[in-house]
């Protein structure tokens, strides 16, 4: 642990949690605030705040009690002395009486944190999932009787008739292709009805503008949907009071929005309006904390409302069932069909895994550089995209930036004309890491600078068609020679190299494993071991909320 994330104020528990390492200094002075403004000094409540906060830190929404041991592999990576941990009985006594916290789901909110079903809320945070808990009880109570959807069609059904749907599936189901026949019908059915279409990120939602290709279908991030307002972080234009004025709205991408923004997007709908969520929930989900979509799946009272498109329509090979292996939790599945011999699949580690991720990353720079030698950007945008390297990790060993280094050590030494000096070489691959709506741009997208009859411009592929930039107007542009996994969310290549986190990282998770994999369309190669792997599989990310349990 960093020296400043010490929290030198702190004393008993929270000491001993901070000093191996399990709490850091954000955590524990909440904590510390809280017990000085209500007059709280028994050290285990302040250690269940902390952990508290240090759980919503790592997505989840609450802490559960009797599973704390279990949570984001505390005892793996720091030095906890298990005898430290309060007995579990007391614990929850000590919290049950402590006037930092409000017992049960129904008194008015007047303290910080909120115990329910045995676990522990920052109030806000319980707040937003009784929001999501309630609006959508109130829509399933209102669905249609029947078991739950089969394929496209009973999905395109339950979107005409429900008043929630879910969509939810892997990479190529066919998602998009139900959105289109859900649009086809409303249009149909009741032209005048206004749709409205969304995603979480800017990116997301240029990405289902694109796919849709229907010119009257635009789709917007769901904070312009709701009408964000500059410098404030949860009040929106539209809420229960100046609702949305959609029939219908359409959320893609729905994994990664997280549990405040759902609560936000539920009380805005207006009385009788239709909701359609559509995602991935095996994927990583939002950066803020939840993970709606997996939590509403998970519930048995959503069963008859969730369709879950499992055929995969784009392509069938190994690369599919070695999805379908870490999806479903199958670690001997997924070894053994790494293990199979299929060309579009490789698990190589230590020097045979560098290797192999020169080979690729030169082959691929080879292409570019040669495209860019012929001054085409559209085939340099191909290009780009028919391999990235993806890492679990941003920095560190295993992460994106000692990766980069070696990519662009590498591309200098083997690929003739690239020659990475200052900000706009010809083939420097780039990435967007600011929103820029009115040119088009968004956070994540890639491009490449090409020299076509002029100096040298930054070529993206805006909806589909090659266009230039000066990078010199484009801020916080970097280069991209490998991206986190995170990142690559959303997108697709033809072929894809992950770095895998070393057995241990608490970022090894099925989630990252699986998105990673489900990136690529033609080949994988994953730089690791099987060790790895397992641990991979063995590990759902386990972002804890009530919302599954009390959604009944
Ligand atoms: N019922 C169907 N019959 C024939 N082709 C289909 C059907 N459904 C989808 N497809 C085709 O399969 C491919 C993948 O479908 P689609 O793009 O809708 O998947 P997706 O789940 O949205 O994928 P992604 O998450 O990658 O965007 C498309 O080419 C689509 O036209």
């Amino acid at each position: 642990m960093s020296p400043d994330a010490r929290a030198v104020s702190a004393t008993g528990l929270l000491a001993h949690f901070n000093e191996a390492g399990a709490l850091t200094w954000s955590d524990v002075h909440p904590a510390q605030q809280w017990g000085y403004l209500f007059g709280e000094s028994d050290p285990q409540v302040l250690l269940a705040a902390a952990l508290t906060v240090r759980a919503l830190r790592m997505g989840s929404i609450c802490l559960p009690l009797d599973r704390l041991r279990e949570l984001d592999q505390l005892e793996d990576t720091s030095d906890i002395d298990p005898a430290w941990w309060p007995e579990s009985g007391a614990w929850e006594e000590a919290l049950r009486h402590s006037p930092l916290v409000t017992v049960g789901p129904q008194d008015a909110p007047s303290r910080p944190l909120r115990l329910v079903d045995g676990a522990l809320y920052l109030e806000r945070h319980y707040a937003d999932q009784e929001v999501v808990r309630r609006e959508m009880l109130a829509r399933l109570a209102l669905a249609p009787p029947g078991g739950a959807p089969q394929g496209q069609g009973d999905a395109v059904e339950l979107a005409i008739a429900s008043p929630v749907t879910v969509i939810a599936g892997g990479p190529g189901t066919g998602k998009t292709w139900t959105i289109k026949a859900i649009m086809a019908r409303i249009r149909a059915e009741s032209p005048d009805a206004l749709v409205g279409l969304a995603a979480p990120t800017g990116k997301a939602a240029a990405r289902m503008t694109e796919s849709l290709q229907d010119p009257a279908a635009r789709a917007v991030t769901l904070h312009a949907l709701l009408g964000w307002r500059r410098g404030s972080r949860t009040r929106f234009a539209h809420d229960a009071t100046r609702p949305l004025p959609h029939d219908v709205v359409i959320i893609d991408e729905m994994s990664m929005v997280s549990m405040s923004l759902m609560a936000r997007l539920l009380e805005a709908l207006k009385p009788g309006a239709r909701l359609v969520l559509v995602g991935d929930p095996d994927q990583l989900s939002s950066v803020d904390a939840g993970s709606v979509l997996a939590d509403i799946t998970q519930a048995p009272a959503s069963a008859g409302i969730v369709a879950r498109l499992s055929h995969n329509y784009r392509f069938q090979g190994a690369i599919a069932t070695l999805a379908t292996a870490i999806r479903t939790g199958d670690a001997d599945a997924a070894l053994a069909t790494l293990a199979s011999g299929d060309p579009s699949l490789r698990l190589l580690d230590g020097e045979a895994g560098v290797a192999a991720v020169r080979d690729r990353v030169v082959a691929a720079g080879r292409d570019v550089a040669e495209a860019v030698r012929d001054a085409d950007p559209a085939h340099a945008l191909a290009a780009l995209d028919a391999h990235r390297l993806l890492c679990g990790h941003r920095s560190g060993p295993f992460g994106v930036a000692p990766w980069s280094r070696s990519a662009v050590a590498w591309l200098t030494a083997d690929v003739p004309g690239f020659v990475p000096e200052g900000e706009a070489y010809p083939g420097r691959p780039v990435m967007m890491t600011a929103n820029r709506p009115e040119l088009g741009l968004y956070n994540g997208d890639t491009g490449v600078v090409v020299a076509a009859g002029g100096p040298p411009q930054a070529w993206f592929s805006v909806g589909g068609i090659p266009q230039a930039f000066s990078p010199f107007v484009l801020d916080g542009l970097t280069s991209v020679h490998a991206m986190t996994v995170h990142k690559a969310q959303g997108s697709q290549f033809r072929d894809v190299s992950v770095v895998l986190p070393p057995a241990g990282s608490p970022l090894l998770t099925r989630e990252l494993l699986y998105t990673a994999v489900s990136r690529a369309k033609e080949s994988v190669l994953l730089v690791g071991d099987e060790a790895a792997i397992s641990q991979a599989i063995a590990r759902p990310a386990r972002r804890m909320s009530g919302l599954t349990a009390r959604l009944r």
